[in-house]
């Protein structure tokens, strides 16, 4: 029998399964050990029990992530493995996210198998999103669209668009290429045009602050470049204090040894977009983004970046 050496708690959703055996792989190589070695433990959510209304209204960020936290607080698992992009701007005290594996590509896919592109959709056309950045965007783009709320997994959304219940929708592309469903993707959108959100295509590991074992076992997989961009990101979310229902975009890169931020906040129907770009040394990850963050939000007319610690 092999000894468990870590146990890796996740949601039991396809994506998030993919993203709790690409973790396992990973730590399995770097410490020469069996896969059987890295526990997995799948923990059910909130959010995997709510599918009918915008997740902004059960109670926002942290619906993905707070019984894997508590696991994570009770000793039944050491490591929480989340999709960045879900991990809400402040974390729960006493929790550190310790390293991130390498992010595939962040960029947002559109899917509208009748008319390829964004540019290529007719006037007036029902586009649907749950998220708020996305609709925001989208309506910005092209105020003609109607966006409506479309939410459920991945597979599920497909085939809503597939019926031709909608024209289209949007998803990460990452998440396609890990279900294998990348063929769907009719366009990608670049960062310049259509800003991903911040953490998109990342998986991010949390950890208990005090647990220096698995901070060390995690260091071996930690890939350098994603966790600087990560920790801009976040920085920037956390100067602006935004929830789920403000519409953020943030991507920072690395080139060289310096760091670029670009970050946007949308009026919620997309009527205004404010936008920042700054850079940065690449190990000042956290100054970058909460100057970035702090400039926005100091431009940005009051009423539009809704709190998340003072929800209203
Ligand atoms: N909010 C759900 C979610 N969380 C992470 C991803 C995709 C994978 C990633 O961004 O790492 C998705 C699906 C989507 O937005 O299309």
């Amino acid at each position: 029998m092999t000894s468990t050496l870590l146990r890796l708690g996740t949601r039991g959703s396809p994506l998030a399964l993919w993203q709790a055996h690409a973790t396992q792989r990973a730590l399995s190589q770097a410490h020469g050990v069996p896969l059987e070695a890295i526990e997995i433990v799948v923990i059910r959510t909130t959010g995997d029990q709510v599918r009918d209304r915008p997740l902004a209204d059960v109670g926002g960020k942290g619906l993905f992530t707070k019984e894997i936290e508590e696991a994570l607080a009770d000793g039944h698992v050491d490591v929480a493995v989340h999709s960045a992009k879900d991990v809400p701007t402040f974390l729960p005290d006493g929790m550190v996210l310790a390293a991130c594996l390498e992010r595939a590509d962040p960029r947002d896919a559109l899917i509208a198998p009748q008319y390829g592109t964004l540019d290529g959709l007719p006037e007036g056309a029902v586009v649907g999103t749950a998220s708020a950045r996305r609709g925001a965007m989208l309506s910005y783009l092209r105020p003609d669209i109607t966006t409506v709320l479309l939410r459920g997994n991945v597979e599920t959304r497909l085939r809503k668009v597939e019926s031709g219940e909608m024209q289209a929708t949007l998803l990460a592309l990452a998440g396609l290429r890990r279900l294998g469903l990348e063929a769907h993707a009719s366009e990608v959108l670049e960062p310049e045009r259509f800003l991903p959100a911040c953490g998109q295509g990342t998986v991010a590991l949390e950890i208990r602050g005090d647990d220096a074992r698995t901070a060390e076992l995690l260091a071996a997989v930690d890939h350098r470049e994603t966790h600087l961009s990560l920790l801009a990101e976040r920085a920037f979310l956390a100067a602006l204090d935004g929830s789920c229902r403000t519409s953020i975009g943030g991507h920072a890169r690395m080139d060289g040894d310096r760091l670029q931020l670009r970050g946007l906040v949308l009026e919620a129907e997309g009527r205004e977009a404010w936008t920042v770009e700054l850079d940065g040394p690449a190990d000042q990850p956290e100054i970058i983004g909460r100057t970035a963050g702090e400039d926005l939000f100091n431009r940005v007319p009051a009423g539009i970046i809704v709190s998340e610690r003072f929800p209203s």
